[in-house]
């Protein structure tokens, strides 16, 4: 599938506090939602104490980077204000880098968001609109180019508040594939190095479960573009409903089923809440499975 330009030959770096985090293997980011209405864990880490707390706790628990948001995305979510975002995150992000040695990545659609993520040391930015926001590629070029910032471009079909209305594809896994080759060669002709890249086909945002399940099953071909994949299906619906429609707070196995499998096919970053139990999964896997972490179907 390969666009104009081409996917990575080295493996793509995050540069943490602790050194480079290569993402030769599969990687498990930690969720640290600092909103009060996220789908399954908001307001639970909506003050700076607790959010540095839980980060510790995934950092014991086996947390490779830490992913911080300030506004749900979940379908329906109303959109926060820049105000009220940065006054979420830029001081978790403050007080992360004095107290934890993990990488952090920022989750957020908005320019000024990650400007200000990237002087606090985000050493990743992470939007869920493919830095489509006015403003939002040059901030992610910049951060790129002049601090090696790594950038996460994920597929969303509209906006988190009517995404989920109508989602509508002639073939979701093309259609996904191509807009992330499209996204990525707009940002490597922009000035991005390819090995600042890492992709996310965007499981529940403008999806159907029948999409989300075809993407799943075609990981392997988003794989094979060579761009690291980051899969992020925690806790959504599409779990709960391959349980039998399981309320949230009971999607923690079928989520970490469903992050191994990711792994096996090819993911190299696990987006996850339940820490602990992804990191244990996967490293038996790791130790048990015949082809090893780079096992691909
Ligand atoms: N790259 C990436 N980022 C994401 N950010 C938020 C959510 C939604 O999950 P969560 O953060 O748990 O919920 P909320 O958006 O309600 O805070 N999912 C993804 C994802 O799948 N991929």
């Amino acid at each position: 599938m390969g666009g104009l330009m081409t996917a990575p030959t080295a493996p793509t770096l995050l540069y943490g506090p602790a050194g480079p985090l290569a993402f030769d293997r599969p990687r498990v980011m930690g969720i640290l939602n600092v909103t009060p209405d996220s789908f399954s864990d908001g307001g639970a880490h909506d003050r700076v104490d607790r959010a540095v707390a839980r980060a510790r706790q995934m950092q014991d628990e086996g947390a490779d980077l830490i992913d911080v948001g300030g506004e749900s995305t979940r379908p329906g979510a109303e959109p926060v204000s820049l105000a009220e975002e940065r006054c979420r995150v830029l001081p978790v992000l403050e007080a992360l880098a004095a107290e934890v040695s993990l990488p952090v990545s920022v989750d957020t659609m908005k320019p000024e968001i990650m400007r200000d993520a990237v002087r606090a040391g985000a050493a990743m930015l992470n939007d869920v609109n493919a830095f489509r926001r006015p403003g939002a590629e040059e901030e992610a070029v910049a951060a790129a180019r002049e601090h090696g910032v790594a950038l996460c471009v994920m597929h969303m079909q509209g906006e988190p508040q009517s995404m989920q209305h109508a989602p509508h594809y002639g073939d979701v896994t093309a259609e996904v594939r191509a807009f992330l080759d499209a996204r990525c060669s707009a940002l490597q002709a922009a000035g991005v190095p390819p090995d600042r890249l890492v992709v996310d086909p965007g499981f529940g945002f403008g999806k159907t479960l029948e999409h989300n399940l075809e993407l799943f099953r075609h990981l392997p071909d988003l794989v094979g573009d060579g761009w690291p994949v980051l899969v992020g299906v925690s806790r959504k619906s599409m779990i709960g409903a391959l349980l039998g429609q399981r309320p949230v707070t009971e999607r923690g196995s079928g989520s970490v089923a469903a992050a191994l499998l990711a792994a096996q096919q090819g993911a190299r970053i696990l987006r996850v809440h339940d820490v602990a139990a992804t990191a244990d999964a996967l490293a038996i896997y790791s130790a048990l499975d015949p082809r090893g972490t780079d096992g691909v179907m």
